[in-house]
């Protein structure tokens, strides 16, 4: 018995007032932990939405966006969750038609209804940008333009969202934000890493953008932004009229110049054979007096090489009051750095299959896709539409010549440009980088971030509770035992 209660007051856990020392310590770390657990926990996620409409020249579409309500200016946190595309021509198109333009956005804009929250209809911000086809009309008739942008904007206002405005954006805008919108996805801001340039072909209007360390002559072309807290120093052009759409016009009235009625092209296929009407425009100047609408009768002669030649007539090589030009004497410092070539370079490139081989191989392949008759051409592909079907020899004969002799890329960085439709889930566009600009969602400035994430913050309070109970413990070891004993002796 002597020996027992010996054992036990040697050994200190067998006293109660220990074990309940114990236990609370026990508890109290378990506490800290939960509570830290639960305090930082990530909430559950609640999304804002965007809203922005893309009103080209070729078809308007309607894009929502959607981000983590709690971390608006954070980095890379806004992605695309549905895309509608309208039925129908873009709104310029409405122009004899005004009352219809706005009316055309319905189908889409219910769509949009349906997909955001209730709730958060109110607070979710709508801005409709439109690009070249309502530039050529305002320069057209500007009375027309306007009346065209007050129908959709009336439209808009019908709808319970916040309805930011409906505006015509300039080519500038159209390219930087093509540009931030490609390397906001792919995180480049964040991680302060080398930028990637932009190429944006559509109906009207082609874009190339890029960060260039060469100087950037002409002040029209350049642009500084300030994001993340790095610096930007941006060349962008956007060309009007050099959209795929106006570019095949520029090339059927260059060879329409000699007055006949026949046109034997060597941009579409052997067999091809159709009536047209060639209407003047902005673009394409009447190219006799009283003479607002040509007719003639388009026959294809199938050959690359000639079609090469006759893309290169649209554009203008010799004039260049710079250091060095694009063409149509705009200047354009060395394209740099990888690209994303998006919308109809990618549309277009992906149907040809062109989109990883080499310059040399592409040229080779448009010599043969070119030189196959027309009905072989629509047979085997009886799905596409035959308006796109027709012109792919022209339009990818066209992104060949404007790439390699208007942006001056080479056989060696060809492999830099990438043909793209998507990164991640979102489109690539303009139409995101318009909306993180409006919303103020890309700081000029880096935002404070905590100096630990969620898990490691947990790891570390993890670590030092169990580090202190341990200490607790050694120390009860090493000196507990000498106060008992002197305690026992004073009683
Ligand atoms: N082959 C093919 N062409 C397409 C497709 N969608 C659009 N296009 C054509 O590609 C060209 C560019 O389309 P978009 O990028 O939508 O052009 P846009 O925005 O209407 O025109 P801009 O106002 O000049 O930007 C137009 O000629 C369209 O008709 C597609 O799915 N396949
Ligand atoms: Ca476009």
């Amino acid at each position: 018995m002597a020996e027992q209660r010996e054992m036990k007051e040697k050994n200190p856990w067998h006293r109660p007032v220990i074990i309940c020392i114990t236990v609370f310590i026990a508890m109290g770390v378990i506490t800290l932990v939960a509570m830290a657990v639960v305090q930082n926990k990530p909430l559950h996620q609640k999304y804002k939405y965007g809203i922005v409409l893309d009103a080209g020249s070729s078809h308007t579409s309607v894009y929502i966006y959607e981000w983590p309500a709690e971390k608006e200016n954070n980095t890379g946190m806004v992605r695309q969750t549905h895309a509608c595309n309208v039925k129908g021509k873009g709104i310029s198109s409405y122009a004899w038609n005004i009352s219809y333009a706005g009316m055309s956005l319905r189908e889409c804009m219910e769509e949009a209804k349906e997909k955001i929250p209730v709730w958060r209809h109110p607070e979710t911000p709508v801005y409709l940008g439109a690009t070249a086809g309502m530039r050529l009309l305002r320069m057209f008739n500007a009375a027309v333009s306007d009346q065209v942008l007050s129908s959709v904007e009336r439209f808009l206002q019908t709808y319970p969202f916040l309805y930011q405005g409906a505006r015509i954006i300039s080519g500038q805008e159209e390219g930087a934000y093509g540009w931030i919108t490609v390397n906001y996805l792919n995180g480049n801001f964040r991680k302060a890493l080398t930028t990637m340039g932009a190429l944006d072909l559509g109906g009207a209007s082609t874009q190339i953008t890029f960060v260039s360390k060469q100087e950037v002559e002409s002040e029209e072309n350049s642009m500084l932004f300030r994001l993340y807290g790095n610096d930007y120093h941006v060349y962008t052009h956007s060309f009007l009229c050099y959209g795929k759409d106006q570019a095949l016009k520029l090339a059927l009235a260059k060879q329409l110049q000699t007055g006949e009625s026949q046109l034997r092209d060597p941009c579409f296929h052997p067999g091809y054979i159709e009536q047209k009407s060639l209407a003047s425009s902005p673009c394409v100047p009447e190219t006799r007096p009283h003479d607002s609408e040509r007719t003639f009768t388009h026959t294809g002669t199938g050959n690359a090489s000639l079609c090469q030649e006759v893309v290169k007539r649209i554009f203008n090589f010799t004039h260049c009051p710079w250091g060095r030009c694009s063409f149509n004497g705009v200047f354009q410092p060395p394209v740099e750095g990888q690209f994303g070539a998006f919308s109809a370079f990618y549309f277009v490139m992906n149907f040809l299959n062109l989109t990883s081989d080499s310059l040399e191989q592409s040229k080779l392949k448009m010599d043969h896709y070119c030189s196959t008759p027309w009905a072989e051409i629509k047979q085997r592909y009886p799905s596409v539409k035959q308006k796109y079907l027709a012109e792919y020899c022209f339009s990818g004969t066209y992104i060949l010549t404007l790439l390699e002799n208007g942006y001056n890329f080479t056989s060696e960085n060809w492999k830099d440009i990438q043909f793209i439709k998507k990164i991640g889930d979102s489109d690539a566009g303009w139409t995101l980088g318009y909306m993180l600009n409006l919303t103020n969602m890309i700081p000029a400035e880096a935002p404070d971030e905590p100096p630990l994430p969620h898990g490691g913050y947990v790891a570390i309070m993890v670590l030092f509770s169990l580090f202190i109970f341990i200490l607790f413990l050694l120390a009860y070891k090493l000196f507990g035992r000498p106060v008992c004993n002197a305690n026992k002796q004073i009683i």
